[in-house]
């Protein structure tokens, strides 16, 4: 008998990643310990793995940057890639296999003995659950222990279908007096917003799906185009009588605000956006869409026209059933400092302008 996935289950591990405490992932028979390499010490690691007999789980990313790669990444590109725990393999190494911050400055010690990976699906489930959490997707792990979420249980507290409206207000914004704001709460504490700009008059709405940009949208960063398209955006609504924008607290492209940063520090050694999120051990995008698409269904407009240059917007909430009737681009002039990441959106990421 399986039990009903628990997304509170995926919260506390979640939890637990952000605290360095270990997590033991289950399906069925099988069970994986993990001990994140981020949030982790030498002392837990010791607690962790007294026999020194772990494996370090790493993404198929960072492994193709470190050129470690064994049969089952070659069998499954994206899949993680397992490195069997040698005496020297301590706790600073694992560091610096992990973070990619140090990849020129540190000639790394090795060989290292890649290996199959113990239990693929339940190493993929926790580099996704590494992600979540908004660490580096690297661990100590160890066959066995006792569950404490399934997969089942972080496809749960990630799916948009059990998005709530939480609260509304009126929030008159400097270029929209007339608008409302949404607040939504995901199952994972996750809050999205929705600002309602204007009146509905019987058209489809103008819709922008903003992902969130702490460094764009506060501070007024050059490195992107995020601050100016927000507010373009709200232009553009209050300009055509009613828009939807929907802020999706997806940091970094689903990344989070820290490994972004790392994910700058890369571009200051070179890297582009798109090698900097691989050389991390991340997707090169790693939001999903259809949350936005939740959000649309619980404020009951299914009809839209979307502002955009990124197809995957597009066709993530043609799928989930919204019907985008028009796509209006969205481009803005660039500066000196993110010329390049807007020439790699077009050239590399399939960006339409
Ligand atoms: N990982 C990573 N995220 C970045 C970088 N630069 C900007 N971002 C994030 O990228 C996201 C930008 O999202 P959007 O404005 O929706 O942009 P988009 O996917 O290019 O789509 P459109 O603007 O609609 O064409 C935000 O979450 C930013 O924080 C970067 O170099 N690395
Ligand atoms: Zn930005």
């Amino acid at each position: 008998m399986s039990a009903a996935p628990d997304p509170r289950a995926a919260a506390r591990a979640v939890d637990s990643l952000r605290r360095g405490w270990p997590v033991t992932i289950g399906s069925g028979d099988a069970a994986l310990s993990a001990y994140a390499v981020e949030t982790g010490d030498a002392g837990g690691l010791q607690a962790f793995d007294p026999d020194g007999g772990a494996s370090l789980l790493l993404s198929a990313g960072r492994a193709a940057t470190l050129k470690l790669t064994n049969q089952a990444a070659a069998a499954t590109p994206d899949g993680p890639v397992q490195i069997a725990r040698a005496l020297w393999l301590d706790f600073d190494l694992a560091t610096a296999l992990a973070n990619p911050r140090l990849d020129l400055q540190t000639p790394l010690k090795g060989p290292f003995r890649a290996e199959p990976v113990t239990e693929p699906d339940l190493a993929a489930t926790l580099l996704q659950l590494a992600r979540v959490a908004g660490l580096l997707p690297a661990f100590f792990v160890l066959p066995g222990g006792k569950p404490d979420f399934t997969p089942d249980d972080l496809t749960a507290l990630e799916a948009p279908a059990n998005l709530r409206i939480a609260a509304r207000a009126r929030l008159p914004v400097s270029a929209a007096e007339d608008s409302e704001i949404i607040a939504f709460r995901g199952p994972g504490g996750d809050e999205h917003v929705a600002l309602i700009i204007g009146q509905p008059d019987g058209n489809p709405p103008l819709v922008r799906l903003h992902s969130e940009c702490l460094t764009g949208d506060v501070l007024g960063s050059l490195k992107c185009d995020c601050g100016p398209q927000l507010h373009a955006a709200i232009h553009a609504m209050s300009d055509a009588g009613w828009g939807i924008l929907l802020y999706l607290r997806q940091e970094g492209r689903g990344i989070g605000l820290i490994n972004k940063l790392r994910a700058y520090s890369l571009q200051d050694q070179g890297f582009d956006t798109v090698d900097a999120n691989t050389r991390l051990g991340f997707a090169i995008d790693a939001r999903d869409f259809g949350i936005a698409a939740r959000m649309l269904e619980l404020i009951g407009q299914r009809r839209i026209r979307l502002l955009t240059n990124n197809p995957a917007k597009v066709d993530t909430l043609r799928a989930q059933g919204v019907d985008v009737v028009e796509r209006i681009a969205h481009q803005l002039p660039p500066n000196p400092y993110n010329e390049r990441y807007l020439a790699t959106k077009r050239d590399r990421t399939g960006h339409q302008l």
